[in-house]
């Protein structure tokens, strides 16, 4: 068994446990990390009401860090409450030493002042919130302040356009490593959209803002998500995504415990296709709200991508329903009949065959589809294809992508890459078998899903297995020294990994 990402939570213990580190830990333990503490300070506070706040020694806090760091090293650590300046000293001496030896560790800080219980009690004493920044902000990655957070420590208004806050935020703290995550919950909007800067890169992840009771511990618990996700190695732009689905997801559940305002619920992997942000990048363009016509998916299954009409032909007479015909070279010799005939054979043989990139020409011979990468979705003339009837197959590599293509309604998603392929140059990490289990579990019953990236013979039924609706393949079958058999062989995998599948269900 793999061993679970090991997150340090530096936080104040709240006696509720609706937030503080009872929270934090609790969120870990739900996306399956192994959480470790180090208490800042120990409140004795209810849901309505903070009783009293007394903070650790600075002895007790650096022993805390001492032992842990003469024990293991986690992957991500999640910084919250600093209740007076000398823990905020202190606190950011462990992260320049920490940061010096493992710049690789994500630090994420929270910087929490005051309860949100009905009292809202602040939490944090006045002079600790003198010069947080300054002795905090070159040691943290991601900070995660709410919108009284942002104004009361930046001087920002956080209440004007988001390319004016990016602005204010690079000429105040220069560009930095630093990523700006408001949280905007507290925005007198309809929707609730977090605004993450970096630089003068800028994008919101925005829900609908859930009229709901029970919301004490959303700031922990979306700062300790976002912490787990990058323990686990996932890139910002997917972290976030996930952290806002998981704080989504844990507010629709959350649970009257006391009489003021209760927890948030703990919702698990976030696999609810409807907890997902919508993404809102500046140029980014708006999505096409007519869904594409559907694939059919029992005809899925076998999926080759191939560069020839001959290789075409071959993968159909051997009963594939499902093909690419991918062309990277524009200016190829002959483009326009090539697609043309794979567009006949596609008919001849009652298959669905998708045309790689060239979407004019696809609409122009009447392809059954097209298949486009994200890029490719930024220009594409996408109403246009949609009208002219075609279906539309989109490439993501992440849980940020996936959010983003379903803007688009998409006819199937594809997944990618799932292990180390000669193929193409992929600008990221193999995503594995586990992550693939995951998006699909998402996507399930909702799109469906293609997995694609070196899935060859051996590994082609662990993929199947996942319930994925079609495994695309590239070498396995043009590199194969008997390709037919190899291309039947794989169909039968695929009819097979079907009956199992239905077997468990029933
Ligand atoms: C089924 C399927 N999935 C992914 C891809 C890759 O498409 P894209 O990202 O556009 O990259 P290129 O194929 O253009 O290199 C695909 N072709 N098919
Ligand atoms: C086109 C493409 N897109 C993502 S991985 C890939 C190549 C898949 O080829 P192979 O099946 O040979 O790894």
């Amino acid at each position: 068994m793999s061993k679970p990402p090991v997150i340090w939570c530096v936080g104040g213990s709240d006696s509720s446990a609706h937030a503080g580190l009872q929270a934090d830990l609790r969120t870990g333990q739900d996306l399956g990390c192994h959480m470790q503490s180090i208490v800042t300070c120990v409140t004795a506070q209810n849901s309505k009401v903070v009783e009293l706040v007394e903070p650790v020694s600075v002895a007790m806090f650096d022993a805390q860090w001492q032992v842990l760091l003469d024990d293991v090293y986690p992957q991500a650590i999640k910084v919250s409450l600093l209740p007076n300046h000398e823990l905020v000293v202190a606190c950011s001496k462990w992260l320049e030493k920490i940061k010096r030896q493992r710049p690789e560790i994500n630090i994420v800080f929270d910087p929490v002042m005051a309860a949100s219980s009905e009292t809202g009690n602040r939490l944090q004493q006045s002079e600790a919130a003198v010069d947080l920044l300054t002795l905090m902000l070159p040691y943290v990655d991601y900070i995660t302040p709410n919108l009284l957070e942002f104004e009361a420590l930046t001087q920002i208004s956080a209440h004007q356009a988001v390319n004016q806050i990016a602005f204010q935020i690079i000429e105040k703290y220069g560009v930095s490593q630093v990523s700006w995550l408001l949280k905007g919950g507290h925005y007198a909007d309809a929707a609730a959209t977090d605004w993450w800067f970096k630089g003068e890169r800028v994008c919101g992840f925005s829900t609908e803002k859930l009229s709901v009771h029970n919301t004490r511990g959303t700031g922990c618990t979306l700062s300790t998500a976002l912490s787990c996700f990058l323990g686990y190695d996932y890139f910002a732009d997917d972290a976030i995504t996930m952290a806002k689905a998981y704080i989504t997801g844990a507010l629709k559940t959350g649970v009257q415990i006391g009489q003021g305002a209760g927890p948030l619920g703990r919702p698990g992997w976030p696999e609810q296709i409807e907890n997902l942000p919508e993404i809102l990048m500046a140029n980014m363009r708006l999505g096409q709200p007519l869904p594409f016509p559907m694939v059919d998916v029992d005809l899925m299954g076998v999926y080759p991508v191939v560069d020839s009409i001959a290789w075409l032909e071959l993968v159909l007479r051997q009963g594939v329903r499902m093909a690419q015909l991918r062309i990277k070279d524009t200016d190829a010799v002959g483009l326009d009949e090539q697609i043309q005939q794979a567009i006949l054979l596609g008919k001849t043989h009652q298959a669905q065959v998708f045309i790689n990139d060239h979407w004019e020409k696809a609409i122009k011979y009447g392809a059954y589809g097209v298949h486009l990468g994200q890029e490719d979705l930024q220009v594409a003339d996408l109403t246009h294809i949609q009208q002219a009837g075609l279906r539309l197959g989109v490439s993501t590599h992440g849980y940020f992508e996936i959010a983003r293509a379903l803007a688009f309604n998409p006819s199937y998603i594809a997944l990618g890459h799932i292990y180390p392929t000669q193929t193409k140059q992929m600008p990221s990490q193999p995503q594995g078998l586990k992550r693939l289990q995951h998006y699909v579990n998402l996507l399930k019953g909702h799109y469906p899903t293609v997995a694609i990236g070196g899935i060859n013979c051996e590994r082609f039924a662990a993929v199947a297995a996942t319930g994925v609706n079609s495994v695309a393949l590239v070498t396995a079958i043009t590199l194969a020294e008997a390709p037919e058999r190899v291309t039947r062989f794989l169909i039968g995998e695929f009819e097979q990994s079907k009956e199992v599948g239905n077997e468990d269900i029933s």
